[in-house]
């Protein structure tokens, strides 16, 4: 990577490749999905709404400012960019955002009906934060799905002390975030495994 590249332009690269990883294994189809990083300087670049995940261009990629607000007026935001804002706001520490649509997110956040999954006894629940141990149980969040985006993020706030894995929007997909892109990459393939693997056991009637 090149010394000269701008904040910007490494931000942009980090999402391409992100992108890239999720449509690979199959967690943003169609245009599903959105990601973000933030920038040194607070501003959040994120992917445009409607763009296939797997295809982003840079010129995909366009900054908001912490409210959302596009910094180039005509520019359209992901749709659900204040998503990405409230993680920001509400965990300094964070430096990327991603929101995938896996088949196994989507039904297990239909057929549960509770307000949570529980994830115990896996030694991959280590990848999330503060985990040192398969003998836990950590719950992933689960939050109706409202197409009024402002009106979700409401919902999600109360949650935030308590979400290690990040959150599920039921029959819709997670958000999963990190202090930089492979941290937060690194949660969303743990995320995706133990769901995998949560599915696979119902199915099987475990
Ligand atoms: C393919 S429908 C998915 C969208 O409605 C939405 O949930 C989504 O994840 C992508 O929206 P976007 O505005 O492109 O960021
Ligand atoms: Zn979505």
């Amino acid at each position: 990577m090149s010394e000269t590249m701008t904040d910007f332009a490494r931000a942009t690269q980090d999402i391409l490749v992100a992108g890239q990883r999720m449509d690979a294994r199959g967690w943003v189809p169609a245009t599903a999905g959105n990601i973000s990083r933030r920038l040194p300087d607070g501003r959040i670049a994120i992917t445009r709404s409607g763009c296939h995940k797997g295809f982003l261009q840079a010129a995909d990629v366009i900054t908001v400012d912490e409210a959302g607000k596009p910094h180039r007026s005509g520019d359209k935001p992901s749709a659900e960019t204040l998503l990405h804002c409230q993680i920001y706001q509400q965990d300094p520490t964070a430096g990327a955002v991603l929101h995938g649509h896996s088949v196994a997110a989507t039904v297990l956040s239909m057929i549960e009906k509770g307000p949570a999954l529980h994830l115990a006894d896996y030694e991959v629940l280590k990848v999330f934060e503060g985990q040192t141990t398969h003998e836990t149980s950590v719950p992933v969040p689960l939050f109706e799905n409202d197409q009024d985006i402002a009106r979700l993020a409401q919902v999600v706030a109360p949650s935030f002390g308590s979400m290690a894995a990040g959150y599920i929007i039921r029959g819709h997909g997670v958000y999963v975030w990190g202090k930089d892109m492979p941290t937060a990459l690194a949660r969303l393939e743990g995320l995706e495994f133990l769901l995998a693997c949560l599915l696979e056991r119902r199915k099987l009637g475990l």
